[in-house]
């Protein structure tokens, strides 16, 4: 039987370059993209399809950050598929982003350079808005539409027939102080893709913990700064190409700089091919390119506890159960 594969976020970036890869890598997989516009899923899905005919790709239809749109989708899931394999959580969003250009030029001349500029650490705050479910929008984003995706896919995912997979496109910006428990959404501080982050890396550990003794792992990985369509929302990308030299030269310090989604994808593809018990859940999965452009994987131990993740599971266990109650209160 094919192995099934969804993938959040497929109709571009990241997304999209690890759906071309896991393909070129076994054209017998059946991929799902789960994306929000459905002209740019089938268009993805038709490129897929031109590249390797072989291969099974279909789309579903979900906008992460409406949990109406989530309900739907995970329906439409139970109806087609028996299992789910590998789940990629990627879907993202960082609107209005603000860089701090002093920030960045006296990083320039810090000793810190090298993990300033692969964390961008001090360098970014970001605008949030509320949805028309009352939540901030880079949190049901990047964490809580994929929370209640995942409690949704539940029966497919721990099905007693061998391991599923959670991946979740975490990134090298997470930072423990920029997160707070009594502060989740993170709707009163200036840092909330940051704040996002951190939160799934907390949510994959507690999701280990609650779930590996039925057949479901999840692990985290970062793809590496890559120019994609959050990255040209910093910075417009003609500036990119005009800083380009600067940033091959950066490179030889700085293997963060994976600059193409392809490159981006790489722990991605390499968590795919591995054995979920060989890999440490408190352990985030990082690409990386060299100077001289080859890709590897390199590995971060996460700056995080145990019982904060778990009062993070348990608080957006509460949370859903609460929107649940609104959303089926409207209906
Ligand atoms: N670019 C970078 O340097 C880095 C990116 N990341 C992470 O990688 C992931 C992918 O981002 P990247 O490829 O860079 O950027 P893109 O903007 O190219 O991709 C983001 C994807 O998420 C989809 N998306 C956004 N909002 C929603 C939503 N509400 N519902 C469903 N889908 C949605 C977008 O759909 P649509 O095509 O419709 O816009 C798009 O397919 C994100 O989680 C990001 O945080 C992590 C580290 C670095
Ligand atoms: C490298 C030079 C000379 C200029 C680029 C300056 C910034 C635009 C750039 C420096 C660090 C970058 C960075 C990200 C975006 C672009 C920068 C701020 C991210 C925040 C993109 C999204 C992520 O998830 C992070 C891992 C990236 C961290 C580094």
């Amino acid at each position: 039987m094919r192995k099934v594969v969804l993938v959040t976020g497929a109709s571009s970036g990241v997304g999209r370059a690890l759906c071309q890869r896991l393909l070129e890598a076994d054209d017998g997989l059946h991929l799902c993209l789960a994306c929000r516009n459905r002209a740019r899923a089938e268009a993805a899905r038709d490129a897929l399809l031109a590249a390797r005919p072989r291969a099974q790709v279909s789309t579903v239809q979900v906008d992460v950050s409406d949990l109406r749109s989530v309900l739907r989708a995970a329906r439409e899931l139970r109806r087609r598929f028996q299992r789910l394999d590998y789940v990629y959580l990627n879907a993202g969003i960082m609107p209005s982003p603000h860089l701090n250009i002093k920030a960045l030029f006296s990083s320039l001349f810090s000793r810190r350079v090298v993990h300033v500029l692969s964390t961008a650490e001090g360098l970014l705050t970001q605008e949030d808005r509320i949805t028309a479910d009352g939540l901030q929008e880079v949190f049901v984003t990047n964490v809580f539409g994929h929370f209640v995706l995942v409690q949704e896919l539940e029966s497919l995912l721990c099905h007693g027939d061998g391991p599923s997979r959670l991946i979740w496109t975490s990134s090298r910006s997470a930072r423990r102080a920029n997160f707070s428990l009594e502060d989740v959404q993170h709707s009163s501080g200036r840092e909330p893709y940051s704040s996002s982050k951190y939160a799934l890396d907390l949510l994959s550990v507690a999701l280990n913990r609650n779930f590996n003794q039925r057949g479901l792992f999840s692990s985290v990985a970062c793809p590496g700064t890559m120019l994609t369509n959050l990255t040209y929302g910093i910075l417009p990308s003609f500036l990119w190409t005009l800083m380009m030299p600067l940033i091959w030269l950066v490179r030889f310090f700085a293997n963060a700089f994976t600059l193409t989604p392809s490159n981006g994808a790489e722990a991605l593809v390499w968590l795919f091919h591995q054995k979920p018990e060989s890999l440490n859940p408190l352990t985030k999965y990082l690409s990386a390119t060299t100077g001289f452009g080859s890709n590897y994987v390199t590995t971060q131990k996460m700056d995080l506890s145990e019982d904060t993740a778990e009062k993070l599971y348990q608080s957006l266990l509460d949370l859903a159960q609460r929107v649940r109650v609104t959303i089926l209160d409207a209906d």
